[in-house]
């Protein structure tokens, strides 16, 4: 395993690019700590894989360096950078026994039988796939064929760092659950750098210690889980993150009070404008409670769904749309209610990115 390092790492497919449109990956600087698990998480065309593939080598970067525990590997082959990789389809031999293709790796690398033999029986006790040794690969589902797969990724202990590209893309979503968090359960067992490629936010949450959110071929945020939910820094990454995501409301400012249209709401612990942009209101549906008319803002109630765990309804504060969470049990008559905001979850953005309170207020 490796610590990472990104130096003024930018990558264009245009032959001359002139201008930040013509990047795919726009330039970033960032370190990646060894052992860490790092999720590049981002809508379509982001620049995820483009991230992916320099790293894994695929792709000479047009600007910047990468290195590997200070060691620059920019220009070096993929095979030169001792990675694992685990791909969106199974990369395993048919013809094989599982037991087989698990060893492949280390037997590629001259590793000992008897180490050979330790180490596959270790991974496959931890992948469930103990009992299916000695089985041909050929005819097993897709999703064991994809943890063969993830296990030929683990079962070398020697790697820089282990890629995963969306591997659960082709996994039965009942057994997705299963599978991320095995993941999770042995990046904690196993001393790993882990880069692992979704537009899934649940799995970049589940498994990473780090989500790095990208948009546009930059990076919005790094942070933990907790970080972008509960101290999104730019409005992209509070609505891209949750589900649903952050409300986001023009507001303007008087004191520590915030107005939506005629409506004031006591923002105590609300960030400082410096006066360079638009300003927004974030709130996340969590911290915002339906209540009786009379008790809070007034709201127009436009739609109430409900999502199983929970419901939530969609409303309208000073003519802009706002979701609230139904607290469990509460009645809904007719479409007139109130909503109650909790102050210590409001943000404020200017010009899309956050404003930190001088004291940050801390959930939990
Ligand atoms: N070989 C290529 N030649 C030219 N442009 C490319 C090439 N590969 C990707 N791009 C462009 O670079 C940008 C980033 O693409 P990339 O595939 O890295 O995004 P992504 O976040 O991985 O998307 P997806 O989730 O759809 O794979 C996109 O605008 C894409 O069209």
């Amino acid at each position: 395993m490796a610590r990472i390092d990104l130096q003024d790492l930018a990558h264009s497919y245009h032959p001359s690019p002139a201008s930040d449109a013509d990047y795919a990956l726009k330039p970033m600087t960032r370190t990646w700590d060894d052992g860490g698990a790092y999720a590049l998480l981002g809508p379509s065309g982001c620049g995820k894989t483009t991230l992916l593939n320099i790293i894994s080598g695929l792709i000479i970067p047009s600007r910047g360096k990468i290195l590997f525990d200070g060691v620059d590997i920019s220009t070096l082959p993929t095979e030169k950078r001792n990675i694992a990789q685990v791909f969106q389809f199974p990369v395993i031999y048919d013809t094989m026994s599982v037991y087989d293709n698990l060893a492949f790796p280390l037997r590629n690398r001259r590793v000992p039988e008897k180490e050979v033999d330790a180490r596959v029986r270790e991974i496959a006790g931890m992948l469930d796939l103990g009992r299916d040794l000695s089985r041909p690969a050929t005819g097993l589902t897709a999703d064991a064929k994809q943890k063969i797969s993830l296990g030929r990724g683990l079962v070398r202990s020697d790697v820089s760092a282990i890629l995963f590209d969306e591997p659960l893309t082709v996994i039965d979503p009942h057994l997705k659950w299963e599978l991320r968090s095995k993941i999770k359960e042995l990046h904690r067992r196993l001393p790993l750098t882990l880069i692992y490629v979704t537009h899934d936010q649940t799995e970049a949450l589940t498994i990473a210690d780090q989500v790095v959110v990208m948009y546009d071929g930059g990076v919005m945020q790094s942070g933990s889980p907790e970080d972008l939910f509960e101290r999104p820094d730019h409005t992209f990454v509070g609505k891209f993150i949750g589900s649903p995501g952050m409300n986001i409301l023009p507001c303007r400012l008087e004191g520590t009070t915030a107005y939506v249209g005629d409506q004031a709401i006591a923002a105590p612990h609300i960030g400082r404008p410096t006066g360079n942009g638009p300003l927004e209101l974030g709130i996340r549906p969590e911290y915002v409670t339906l209540a009786p008319l009379g008790t809070g803002l007034p709201v127009q109630i436009k739609r109430v769904d409900d999502l199983g765990r929970l419901r939530i309804a969609r409303v309208e504060l000073a003519g802009q749309p706002l979701i609230a969470t139904v607290p469990e049990g509460a009645a809904i008559n007719g479409t007139e209610a109130s909503v109650v905001l909790d102050p210590r979850a409001l943000h404020l953005y200017e010009g899309g990115f956050r404003r930190a309170p001088t004291e940050e207020v801390r959930h939990g």
